[in-house]
């Protein structure tokens, strides 16, 4: 199907978002037209939120993400927050039901323009996390980085929040990792069968956490919002936190609340927009919209 579609250049804390609509139509955000809009400096992104029409009864939109690399991921919570601010910009509705492929997200806008979304159970179970091998206890698994004897990472908390997480415990300043270099290389390590997010995380109290997140399929960025959850999680599983914690990331803090019944997980923040235009989502190709105030013929 050809035509172009419009676009929304957005960010949540620093994640740096494409939200594309793509109601009314039948066809796909191409793997190849992301990883062109990534290449250009103007667009770069790290997640594609596309909008579709939703498939089920009671939900307002089917929403497919992609990363930057081409690949498809279940969750992006930063990009779930930036679409709620466009469709609740564009309908003035404040309470949304979406679907992903792995399952569904209830999100709603507060007065304050904050957003909140419930991100769904956390999955604590080694064959649907997924790990490569059997790990009875995913609370820490053994993974490390560096020598056997005197490892510079290890023992990392898996957890799935519908994508795969790996987050690694430290006692000093999460920016003194070099995460650039490890990151890639666990990302695609044999105990992660379908890839993971790696992220560093520092407790710096029973509620507030510091954490950084290489992602897969996009790389470091300054906001991973399912591994703000992921982290919160883990932290409280290994009784280190409380239940409600703040989670600072580099782009600024999320708020983290996982209910005691253990089935949803509830991350509130920010979502801003930059600027709109349309593109092809074959090949990429797009323009911006005439600035406010501009003819448009
Ligand atoms: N930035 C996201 C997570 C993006 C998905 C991830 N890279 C994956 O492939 O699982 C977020 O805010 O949650």
């Amino acid at each position: 199907m050809a035509g172009m579609v419009q676009f929304a250049k957005m960010n949540g804390l620093g994640n740096e978002i494409l939200v594309v609509d793509m109601r009314g139509r039948a066809d796909f955000v191409l793997p190849e037209a992301a990883i062109a809009l990534a290449g250009d400096k103007a667009t770069a992104f790290d997640q594609i939120m596309a909008i579709h029409d939703p498939r089920i009864k009671g939900t307002d939109a089917y929403i497919d993400i992609l990363n930057s690399d081409g690949s498809k991921a279940q969750s992006c919570g930063n990009g779930t927050r930036c679409v709620v601010q466009a469709l609740g910009a564009e309908t003035g509705k404040q309470i949304f039901t979406f679907q992903t492929v792995a399952g569904i997200l209830n999100a709603r806008e507060h007065e304050d323009g904050m957003i909140s979304v419930d991100m769904g159970t956390p999955e604590f179970n080694w064959e649907k996390i997924p790990l490569g091998e059997e790990f009875r206890d995913t609370r820490m698994i053994e993974l490390q980085v560096g020598p056997i004897d005197a490892p510079v990472l290890h023992s990392p908390s898996a957890v799935s929040m519908g994508n795969p997480h790996a987050v690694f415990w430290v006692d000093d300043d999460v920016n003194s990792y070099d995460l650039d270099r490890f990151g890639p290389l666990l990302e695609s390590h044999p105990v992660f069968p379908e890839r993971a997010n790696i992220s560093i995380a520092r407790i710096r109290s029973r509620d507030e956490l510091d954490l950084r997140t290489w992602e897969r399929g996009a790389g470091l960025t300054r906001a991973c919002g399912s591994a703000a959850c992921a982290a919160a999680v883990s932290a409280a599983r290994i009784g280190r936190t409380e239940r409600r914690v703040t989670v600072n990331v580099p782009g600024g803090p999320l708020l983290i609340d996982w209910n005691e019944d253990n089935n949803k997980v509830t991350m509130t923040g920010p979502a801003e927009w930059e600027f709109s235009g349309q593109l092809d989502p074959s090949t990429g190709h797009w323009q911006p919209d005439a600035p406010q105030g501009e003819n448009r013929a």
